[in-house]
């Protein structure tokens, strides 16, 4: 199964470093891991720079993967949507980019599977313009799932979604994760998905990296005094489950 690690990762943009020393081991294909942390602490960056679309330094070790450059894809925040191609054309065309013309009928079933999980078929014949930005937002997903990464990093994949949506897409990524064995980093600011859905959580702040581990060890009233300036609390619901109540801001 294909593990990340990274070593002492580092990125700057001109003279700003906006990263600096971030380096975890744990990061294994067949769940999902929230990258968490306030505004501008640098999680595209990362993303980024793990996905290699910046140079910097450090290292990032990949094991267990077969596609090689093609392993780890990068799904941006903002999907643009302009393009005068249909919903389905574009998942076509992902699907195909750096293969050759020819579709195989597997991949058309793989299309159709992932069109009916993320509940978008309806839209397979409109045009991407004129889709609404959750309805874009779950186009991207598919985009990125039919090139079958081993490695992919999420920037905010459920912000434009509704309640029933975010639920739908974690738990489907979940389940997507755990059989095709593919290492999953999300960047989400709702750390009640990152308690539900995610196994591992890595807490970025002003480019540093200040907590990681399992999602229970790391989201605590003291990281989230720390880290968000808040003063909460991660408690179980009626049904058992972890939920993080905030009850104001800090002191
Ligand atoms: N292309 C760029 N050129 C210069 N600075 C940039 C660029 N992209 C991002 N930055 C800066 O890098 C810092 C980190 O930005 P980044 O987008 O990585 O944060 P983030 O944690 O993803 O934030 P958010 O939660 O608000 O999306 C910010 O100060 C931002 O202004």
């Amino acid at each position: 199964m294909v593990a990340v690690a990274l070593e002492d990762i580092g990125a700057s943009y001109g003279k700003h470093t906006i990263l600096s020393g971030i380096a975890t081991d744990f990061l294994q294909g067949g769940s999902l891991t929230a990258v968490i942390g306030p505004n501008a602490a640098g999680k595209s960056t990362l993303f980024k720079r793990i996905a290699g679309l910046l140079a910097g330094p450090g290292t990032v070790h990949l094991t267990g993967a077969t596609s090689g450059k093609d392993a780890i894809r990068y799904m941006p925040q903002d999907t643009g949507g302009n393009a005068v191609l249909t919903v389905y054309e574009s998942i076509l065309l992902a699907a195909k980019q750096g293969s050759g013309w020819r579709v195989r009928d597997e991949e058309l079933i793989g299309i159709d599977e992932i069109l009916r999980a993320l509940d978008i078929q309806s839209l397979s014949f409109r045009e991407l313009g004129e889709l609404s930005g959750g309805q874009r937002q779950l186009v991207a997903i598919a985009q990125a799932l039919v090139r079958k990464p081993e490695v992919l990093l999420m920037d905010e994949p459920t912000s434009a979604l509704d309640l029933y949506r975010q639920i739908e897409v974690l738990a489907f990524m979940q389940r997507r994760a755990a059989t095709s064995g593919m290492a999953v980093l999300i960047a989400l600011h709702d750390l009640n998905h990152a308690l539900r859905y995610c196994d591992q959580t890595i807490v970025i702040a002003n480019g540093r990296m200040r907590a990681g581990g399992p999602t229970a060890d790391v989201i605590t009233p003291a990281m989230l005094r720390d880290v968000y300036r808040v003063e909460a609390r991660v408690e179980q619901c009626s049904r058992g489950r972890p939920v993080l109540i905030v009850d104001s801001t800090a002191a």
